[in-house]
């Protein structure tokens, strides 16, 4: 994990909400991104701007507990970030995006989502090949983040955790060493639910 100071991590912060706006996997005011600063607080974007009109104004300070450091209101989801961070101590990003494709497949999957065969598995870290599964929880959406992070626990604390967990009929968390690994994690598996999606609709029209 590379340590940021809050100007780095409030640019690149600014950045990914550009392009994942750019990508459609930010619309309306939806999505969060946050970064682990040097001095062990976090920066996480303000609660309700658009993530592709972001301007550094809209990204903030909050400490371990989510508690803001400079009066700014966090994003409503900042818990589930700082869990991911509590839980992964070598992560220092965390990104949520909203696509059409992995709410969709939220949406359609009764159960877990399990990537098999894909060469761009390997975008992940620690995967080295395509034959192997790596299978992304889907929780169910709540409003209360507690209910969230119950329900992603037991997957996280897993040997072998997931790069990525999706929300159903909500979207699709991802985090990295820093956020360049977590973006790629994020630009996979939204590639990878274009692709299930796609595929599914193929074999019920054939
Ligand atoms: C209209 S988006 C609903 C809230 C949400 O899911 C989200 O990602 C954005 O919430 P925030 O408080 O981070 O702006
Ligand atoms: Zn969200």
């Amino acid at each position: 994990m590379v340590a940021s100071t809050f100007a780095e991590a409030a640019e690149a912060i600014v950045a990914v909400g550009r392009a994942f706006d750019a990508r459609g996997w930010a619309p309306a005011t939806s999505g969060n991104y946050s970064v682990r600063l040097e001095d062990g607080s976090f920066a996480v974007t303000v609660s309700g701007w658009h993530k592709g009109r972001l301007t550094l104004d809209g990204v903030m300070r909050v400490d371990g507990e989510g508690a803001s450091l400079d009066g700014k209101r966090p994003s409503a989801e900042t818990a589930l970030h700082l869990s991911l961070y509590r839980r992964f101590p070598e992560a220092g990003a965390v990104l949520h995006s909203h696509s059409p494709q992995a709410v969709a497949l939220s949406r359609l999957l009764g159960g877990n989502w399990t990537i098999r065969g894909h060469e761009l598995a390997k975008a992940f870290p620690g995967v080295t090949t395509h034959a192997v599964d790596v299978m992304l929880p889907i929780v169910e959406n709540s409003q209360d983040m507690r209910d969230i992070e119950a329900a992603i626990a037991p997957f996280l604390a897993a040997d072998m955790p997931p790069p990525a967990y999706l929300i159903r009929g909500h979207g699709l968390y991802g985090w990295g060493r820093d956020i360049a690994e977590a973006e790629r994690v994020i630009e996979a598996a939204e590639w990878l639910a274009a692709c299930e999606v796609a595929e599914r609709s193929m074999r019920r029209d054939a």
